[in-house]
């Protein structure tokens, strides 16, 4: 999370074969499509969710939006601003789509983590971070011992957006405008398994509408919730 360093991990071997594995996986599922980029992994799924799935999820992520926060402080105020909701993994509306990710991915569900809902309004946005964590970062210690490094991302689109929200990556080079239904799919790792900094992105500004997506981010061990 928070700015580049510069340089976010070394390679993993660990990570790698899980990059490996996923891609595999991901390539010979015939309802996945690959974006043509050589700095990044990225994959969507057009029809991964359906409507009254994503009416549901927008009804959960409505229910219990708080303020996002960020795991270290950013010097800009404006850094994220977007509301979030940590959804039960364990309630009967959540799990089987929690469920499917993991089964689309290939990654055993206690790698997840809980899913997140985000709910942007015009002017809300979540600028240029990585998913990963930076191995330099205070916080590295205490996610180590919380299943790791980040590895691939999982992001669904809830709804149509009247204007603006688009998910830019900046140094691989795409922009993907927000298309109800759509599992957006990424490796934040490099092939070596060390964290890949062009997969650099940014929840960009929503300017009309509401913008309602849904993060699923994979750990390289099993997830463990932090004590609260
Ligand atoms: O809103 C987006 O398009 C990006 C969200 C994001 O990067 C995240 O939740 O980690
Ligand atoms: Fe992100």
């Amino acid at each position: 999370m928070a700015s580049a360093a510069k340089s976010p991990g070394p390679p993993s071997a660990t990570r790698a074969a899980i990059g490996r594995a996923v891609a595999e996986k991901l390539e010979a599922d015939p309802r996945i499509i690959r974006v043509p980029l050589d700095a990044a992994q990225v994959y969507y799924c057009l029809d991964f969710l359906t409507d009254d799935e994503c009416r549901v999820l927008i009804e959960v992520i409505d229910a219990g939006r708080r303020p996002s926060t960020l795991l270290s402080q950013s010097a800009d105020p404006g850094f994220r601003t977007s509301e979030s909701c940590d959804m039960d993994r364990y309630s009967p509306i959540i799990r089987p789509i929690d469920e499917r990710v993991a089964d689309l991915l290939g990654i055993a569900p206690e790698h997840g983590e809980t899913m997140q809902g985000q709910r942007y309004a015009p002017g809300q946005q979540f600028r240029a971070h990585h998913d990963y964590f930076h191995q330099r970062e205070p916080y590295w210690a205490a996610m180590q011992g919380q299943g790791g490094q980040r590895t691939w991302t999982a992001m669904a689109y809830l709804n149509e957006v009247e204007e603006g929200g688009a998910t830019w990556f900046p140094l691989a080079g795409i922009r993907i405008p927000p298309r109800k239904r759509m599992l957006l799919i990424w490796n934040n790792m490099k092939p070596d398994g060390a964290p890949n900094d062009a997969t650099l992105h940014e929840g960009m500004a929503v300017v009309a509408g509401t913008k309602y997506i849904f993060t699923k981010w994979f750990r390289e061990d099993r997830w463990l919730k932090a004590a609260d």
